[in-house]
């Protein structure tokens, strides 16, 4: 080394035993800077070249084993028997191979060795000596000993575990290593050992781990690297080491010609005859003599030796016998390569994947993962996708522990079902709505239901319109949602949000079933939840519930005292009278329902109602259905999100968390979600921001997308794909009569299975409310002499309903049958332009009756068609006759101006009557 202490190129390559320009020449291959044999020798740079030497040396000895496999049979000990494997593999992998070797041949020897057979003598001899022994335990080892445990091990022991090891000892550990030893764990190597582990390395030890390097070890790591070693990595090289990896190494024979007494290697050279000639490791010598075997020491001195000797006649085996190679001639063995596992302890796995993928992340061979994929019955390909299972299987195969992580939908965490632990579930309160016709006393009923019943801890509380509110009685709570009617109900629904678990539908006693209670019953079997009928006002002397019972039998709610299965509970809102009754009622079914949640996971719910407070900001009233909210929580809301700051309950307490069932109002949004909006509590107010903003893009999209609801255009495509199995009709009628012949009609279609269903029917204008069931019920509905209210045409459009108006039966029944098979051809499609308000009637002789009318919306024109609406009912559908402006004919009428129209053959209009104006368009199909 210089002096200024850095590596110096010709220092370097004299350390190799080579010449600077050979040194120069492999930096300047593999592009690292230098000039000349002065250049300084960073670390970098002799680890560079190192690597490249070891490319180079493993390249030629996979060429090499392939060229001698042959040459080494031929050079084996007669009587040996070489195994077909790469001997110079072997001498790479030679202390893997010794170990399981060791393992075969000590079951060989049980097997055919009668002397040392112990399954066969079933003895254990602790006699002071014993020769033949199958296990000796006597302090003196006998020749032949399967296993001595003696003191002094016996000659050709399987296994000695005597204290001085026996000569040729299959493995040696005793404190001395004996001659010849296979492998020596002693603390003083034995000589010729192949492999010892001694404190001092055996004399021509195959491999020594020994603090102190043996003498003609072909491997030593010994913090001492023995003399003639053929790989010293001992901190202090030995004397003649093959290769010294020690700092300070003496004649390091690496990669050059051979010169003094070691024997090296030139990485290019071709292997050096006699090396291999001593290079016998597999010797399964089944006529082996038995006579005492000093292996190593032999080799050390003669060259051949023999690394495994599987000697089935005599005890004297000489076992996993790696003695080196002698002193001088160490440099002829490859460095055992050791096989370093980096299969790693854990993968992460997120679903299915490919066979290749899978073994990249084991680390493994693709062709590897195959062989034992078909050992597991699995036949695959390396792009094959592989199911999980097969994934857990072959991580357990390789040890590896496998991390499952399926992303979560998060973004559509409403469509998600948690599925929880049924131990995990507890009871939790029915949430209940009511609904019913105008005026039977619907708000009457909540009010007394929430004043009859005031939690006793929390009495004298302020109660606070939150959307919903509990109650107790005998001990079980029940919760209301105080939005009385169904269309909150069904609007709720509509937005995919199940919240009611029980519905009343109040009816009051002295007037009976009328069409908005009909409409509640529809509702609440569109949406599957059961329904206790509160016949209410009963404290009315007029009040008759057994008429009342008896009309709703008509709808399919038969009292449980007639046969039926519909409880019916008689009460007086006002006069409080029965409210026990119908709570009790509630919880019965309840009961029956069992319904339960899991609080101890993050809350999800919906949003109830929601507003923009002057003073608090955005707050919404929520449900929580699953789980608890606690403050703090950060959550999102339909597509808004933010943290909970405060949390207030139905009677106005400040409340830190809130379970299943239990309606609060939060402050702490950043924007005001809808009624109706899922509502779910995430880990970080980060993440709910992305998942909010993802939300509210997808929304936009989807608005400016297809939409999903059931035409009658896509109808037959919905049924094709096997979407929908019921075809569900909404009906709105001019009469009762024809109301009842459509619904004959349309129950009699089926076509291709597909049956129509009649989810609500009825007589007047099409509402608000039908779309919205519609909506939530993925209906059409099919308008006959009626026309929808402008607020039902806007949520139609909005909700992308689709309905079809009608005049004449048949029509109707063609057209729903026509799109079931798929058939459906309409070529026109009305468009409607504009609607004019008749204010005055003007009679002529003649002319017969002028409509003095205001445009209100759109336009009419000259060639439009015209129906008449009262009260929501077509009286008349023709063409506009006459259209003038003053006294003068008009080709078109804007919105805001007035006109007289006449239509052709029609004269009996009405004040009020509205005059809708439309024409027929070819639609592309
Ligand atoms: N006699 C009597 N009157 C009642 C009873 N329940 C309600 N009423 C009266 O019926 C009328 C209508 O009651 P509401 O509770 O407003 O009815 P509603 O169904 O909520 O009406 P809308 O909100 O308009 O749909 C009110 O004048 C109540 O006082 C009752 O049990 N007995």
């Amino acid at each position: 080394m210089s002096k200024d202490n850095k590596l110096r190129v010709y220092e370097y390559a004299k350390s190799l035993n080579m010449s600077s320009k050979e040194i120069i020449t492999i930096l300047k291959r593999l592009n690292l800077p230098v000039n000349n044999h002065m250049s300084v020798m960073e670390n970098e740079m002799v680890s560079k070249v190192e690597g490249f030497f070891r490319d180079i040396k493993s390249n030629a000895a996979a060429k090499r084993a392939q060229e001698s496999s042959a040459a080494v049979s031929a050079a084996a000990q007669p009587a040996s028997k070489p195994t077909d494997r790469n001997v110079q593999q072997a001498a790479t992998d030679n202390k893997n191979l010794t170990q399981d070797r060791q393992v075969l041949m000590n079951s060989n020897n049980t097997k055919t060795n009668t002397s040392t057979d112990q399954r066969s003598s079933q003895s254990q001899d602790n006699r002071p000596e014993r020769q033949g022994g199958g296990q000796n335990r006597g302090p003196q080892g006998g020749t032949g000993g399967g296993q001595n445990r003696s003191p002094q091990g016996g000659t050709g022991g399987g296994q000695n575990r005597s204290s001085q090891g026996g000569t040729g000892g299959g493995q040696n550990r005793s404190s001395q290593g004996g001659t010849g030893g296979g492998q020596n764990r002693s603390s003083q190597g034995g000589t010729g050992g192949g492999y010892n582990r001694s404190s001092q390395g055996g004399t021509g030890g195959g491999y020594n781990r020994s603090s102190q390097g043996g003498t003609g070890g072909g491997q030593n790591r010994g913090p001492q690297g023995g003399a003639g070693g053929s790989q010293n990595r001992g901190p202090q090289g030995g004397a003649g080491g093959g290769q010294n990896r020690g700092p300070q190494g003496t004649s390091r024979a690496q990669f050059s010609q051979p010169s003094g007494g070691s024997q090296g290697r030139s990485f290019d050279s071709k292997p050096v005859a006699p090396a291999r000639s001593g290079d016998d490791r597999f010797d399964r010598n089944r006529n082996g003599s038995g006579s005492s075997n000093s292996g190593g020491r032999k080799s050390n001195q003669n060259g051949p030796q023999k690394r495994f000797d599987d000697n089935r006649t005599g005890g004297n085996f000489r076992g996993n016998n790696r003695g080196g190679k002698g002193k001088g001639r160490g440099g002829q063995q490859q460095p055992p390569r050791e096989k370093i596992d980096n299969t790693p302890k854990k993968i992460i796995v997120r679903g299915t994947m490919t066979v290749g993928d899978l073994a990249k992340l084991l680390h493994k061979d693709a062709s590897e993962v195959i062989k034992k994929l078909i050992s597991l019955g699995i036949m695959a390909t390396i792009n094959q996708e592989i199911e999980m299972e097969a994934i857990l299987l072959i991580a357990a195969e390789y040890g590896s522990e496998v991390e499952v992580k399926i992303p979560v939908e998060e973004d559509d965490f409403e469509k998600d079902e948690e599925k929880d632990e049924e131990a995990d579930l507890l009871p939790r309160p029915p949430v209940v709505t009511i609904m019913g016709h105008v005026d039977h006393g619907k708000t009457t009923l909540l009010d007394a239901i929430r004043k009859t019943n005031v939690t006793g801890g929390e009495a004298g509380g302020i109660t606070q319109h939150i959307g919903a509110y509990q109650v107790e009685i005998n001990q079980k709570k029940i919760t209301f949602l105080d939005t009385p009617g169904h269309e909150a109900f069904t609007l709720m629904r509509a937005r995919g949000a199940q919240v009611t678990d029980i519905t009343i539908i109040v009816v009051a006693a002295d007037d009976g079933v009328m069409p908005q209670t009909v409409e509640a019953v529809n509702h609440a079997k569109a949406a599957g939840v059961p329904i206790i009928v509160a016949v209410n006002k009963i404290d009315k002397p007029e009040a008759n519930p057994d008429k009342i019972k008896q009309e709703l039998t008509e709808y399919g709610l038969v009292p449980e005292e007639w046969g039926g299965d519909t409880i019916f509970v008689n009460v007086s809102a006002k006069q409080r009278i029965g409210l026990e009754g119908l709570l009790e009622m509630i919880l019965l079914v309840a009961e029956v329902n069992d319904y339960k949640a899991n609080p101890d996971k993050r809350a999800r719910g919906t949003v109830i109602e929601a507003e923009l407070d002057k003073g608090k900001g955005p707050v919404a009233r929520i449900l929580v259905q699953h789980g608890t909210l606690k403050i703090g929580d950060a959550f999102v809301a339909g597509n808004c999100f933010g943290r909970v700051r405060a949390m207030v309950n139905d009677r106005g307490r400040r409340i830190k968390e809130a379970g299943p069932s239990t309606p609060v109002e939060i402050t702490g949004l950043t924007e005001v979600p809808q009624a109706g909006d899922p509502f779910m509590a995430f880990e970080d107010e980060r993440k709910a921001r992305a998942i909010a903003e993802r939300r509210a893009i997808k929304h936009r999209q989807s608005e400016l997308g297809a939409n999903t609801r059931v035409t009658l255009d896509d109808l037959y495509k919905h049924i094709k794909d096997g979407e929908i199995k019921d075809l569900n009709v909404i009906i709105k009628a001019d009469v009762q009569g024809s109301n009842e012949a459509l619904k004959g009609s349309l129950a009699k279609i089926d076509i291709e299975g597909v049956r129509v269903k009649i989810i609500h029917n009825g007589v007047g204008a099409i509402t608000e409310s039908d779309i919205i069931l519609a909506s939530a019920s993925n209906a059409i509905v099919i308008g006959f002499n009626v026309r929808p209210e402008p607020q039902a045409m806007a949520t139609a459009e909005q909700e992308k309903v689709d309905i079809r108006l009608h005049n004449i039966i048949y029509n109707v029944i063609d057209e729903i049958e026509q799109a079931m098979k798929g058939m459906l051809d309409p070529v026109f499609k009305e468009v409607i332009i504009g609607h004019a308000e008749v204010r005055n009637i003007f009679k002529v002789s003649k002319v017969g009756a002028i409509a003095g009318c205001m445009i209100t919306d759109g336009k009419v024109t000259r060639s439009a068609e015209a129906r008449v609406i009262r009260g929501g009912i077509v009286v008349h559908e023709g063409k506009v006759d006459t259209l003038k402006r003053y006294k003068d004919d008009a080709k078109e009428v804007a919105q805001g101006y007035e006109c007289g129209i006449t239509l052709q053959s029609f004269t009996d209009f009405k004040e009020g009557d509205v005059i809708e104006a439309f024409v027929m368009e070819s639609v592309e199909r």
